[in-house]
């Protein structure tokens, strides 16, 4: 048996911290009647339970929705419980976290759990910088990632970032750009998300006066991205109709006007992101097989925030000393970056974004801020007041605090601000994350809606478990 620092069982990191050995691990989980669940054990940690958004799924009935993690470590492969019901064991011992020797069993329920070598490493190239273009990130997973993306910046390949939303993916299109051949031509961002899908075609490809009622002579996003870069984001919610137009684009580097038989040549890089796990989009029928394929061939994982903890200080100090005036991390109150690295980060890089605005405001609202009561996970806040209640509430009962230290202008856009934050939150709950009836019980636009959830990074429950799984496939 190897030993429990055999290097086959660590990260290992070569060439002065330019590569990283990968061992090729897997982690299978036995149940009482024999049953094995199996699945590689990557850069990426692995999630056991029972709920289907995990990364290991076990029906084993004393196994707790979302039961263990496992990483692998630079000391080895760590085994995390995650306040199960029924506890994680090594050796009939209870454990909160603890390094699993290879080939020892771990108790997970009535079912074992071992994690073995399963052939040779893989040798993956580490960035020696803890930046790409705009994006930070020093942790081993994102200087893995500005690695590929060093490597593929100079070439003209399609590229497909996926990742749950806020974890950077736009950042990284933009900052690709910046690093390609292209960086002096045109970046265009569709955001096929805001678009109604009605429209979408016209937005891409463009109109011809006369193609439908009001068409105007108009080039679309493509002809606009020409000699530069195309930044087609949540190509998942592209309609399939429009799916094969873009495939033709993509294939061709043609595009065809709405309502014109002439063929443009166009010049653009294509680079596409999505939070939706395309590849369960396409068993389903909801996304073309063919598209799929023409953009994967460059498929680049972004991960999720909770999974590169390390990156949350640097990430911290880029946001704060963006601020006017700059500011520090030690600016916050001591307790705020442990607090920072123990949550979970739904919303990702985008929340803590918003949260460091925040809490720069009042960093008295830290526990409120990262408390249970926040994200789609906890329960619904009581329910939100109607007008005619709204009109009763007596101004001296408002409590002011900090806000009397800001000017009357600052003070009236915090408050305005967390109250849209609340309002928005409240109404997503309410429609179990469906932007469009949230927005029109709101009364707004789905875009203004997107928008919005986009300023206070609040994440749309939909798609969540699809991003989820989206990380693994
Ligand atoms: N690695 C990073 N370094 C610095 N800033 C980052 C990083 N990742 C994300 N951000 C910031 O976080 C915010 C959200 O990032 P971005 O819009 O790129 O996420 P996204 O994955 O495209 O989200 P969505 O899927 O919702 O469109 C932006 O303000 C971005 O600048």
């Amino acid at each position: 048996m190897p030993s429990e620092r055999d290097a086959s069982f660590t990260l290992t990191s070569l060439d002065e911290g330019r590569s990283l050995r990968l061992p090729n691990l897997r982690a299978t989980v036995t149940l009482p009647d024999r049953q094995t669940f199996t699945a590689p054990l990557g850069l990426a940690p692995l999630v056991l339970g029972k709920s289907p958004e995990c990364d290991l799924v076990v029906t084993d009935p004393k196994v707790s929705r979302v039961h263990c993690e496992i990483r692998l470590t630079e000391q080895g492969v760590l085994l995390k419980d995650i306040q199960s019901r029924n506890g994680t064991f090594i050796r009939d011992v209870r454990i909160v976290e603890a390094l699993l020797p290879p080939g020892v069993p771990a108790t997970v329920g009535d079912s074992m759990l071992v994690v073995q070598p399963s052939g040779g490493a893989a040798v993956l190239p580490l960035s020696t910088r803890g930046s790409f273009g705009d994006a930070v990130g020093e942790g081993l997973a994102m200087r893995a990632l500005f690695a590929r993306l060093e490597r593929v910046a100079k070439s003209e390949e399609t590229i497909l970032l996926l990742g749950e939303s806020g974890t950077g993916k736009e950042v990284l299109a933009r900052s690709l750009h910046q690093e390609s051949r292209r960086a002096h031509g045109p970046y265009v961002i569709v955001d096929c998300g805001a678009i109604p899908s009605s429209t979408i075609e016209a937005e891409l490809f463009g109109t011809v006066a006369g193609a439908a009622t009001g068409a105007v002579n108009r080039a679309g996003f493509f002809e606009a991205a020409h000699q530069g870069t195309i930044f087609i984001d949540e190509i998942g919610e592209v309609p399939l109709e429009a799916q094969q137009k873009l495939l033709r684009v993509l294939e061709a580097r043609t595009v065809r006007r709405l309502g014109s038989t002439q063929e443009r040549a166009i010049d653009v890089r294509i680079v596409a992101a999505t939070h939706r796990n395309l590849k369960a989009m396409v068993a389903a029928g909801k996304f073309r097989q063919d598209l799929y394929f023409r953009l994967s061939v460059l498929e680049l994982q972004v991960p999720p925030l909770r999974e590169r903890r390390e990156d949350i200080p640097l990430l911290v100090e880029r946001f704060l000393s963006s601020r006017n005036p700059p500011l520090r991390a030690s600016d916050l109150p001591p307790e705020t970056l442990p607090m920072l690295m123990g949550y979970e980060w739904p919303g990702n890089v985008r929340e803590l974004r918003n949260v460091i605005a925040r809490l720069v405001l009042f960093p008295e609202l830290l526990h409120e801020i990262l408390g249970p009561a926040e994200g789609y996970a906890s329960e619904p806040t009581a329910a939100p007041l109607r007008a005619d209640e709204a009109a009763k509430v007596d101004p001296e009962d408002l409590k002011l605090g900090k806000l009397l230290e800001l000017s009357l202008p600052e003070a009236r856009e915090a408050v305005l601000a967390e109250l849209e934050r609340k309002y928005a939150t409240a109404k997503l709950r309410k429609y179990d994350g469906n932007i469009s009836r949230a927005a029109e019980a709101m009364g707004v636009s789905r875009q203004l809606l997107h928008r919005l959830l986009d300023r206070h990074g609040i994440r749309a429950k939909d798609g969540i478990s699809e991003s989820t799984a989206a990380r693994r496939t």
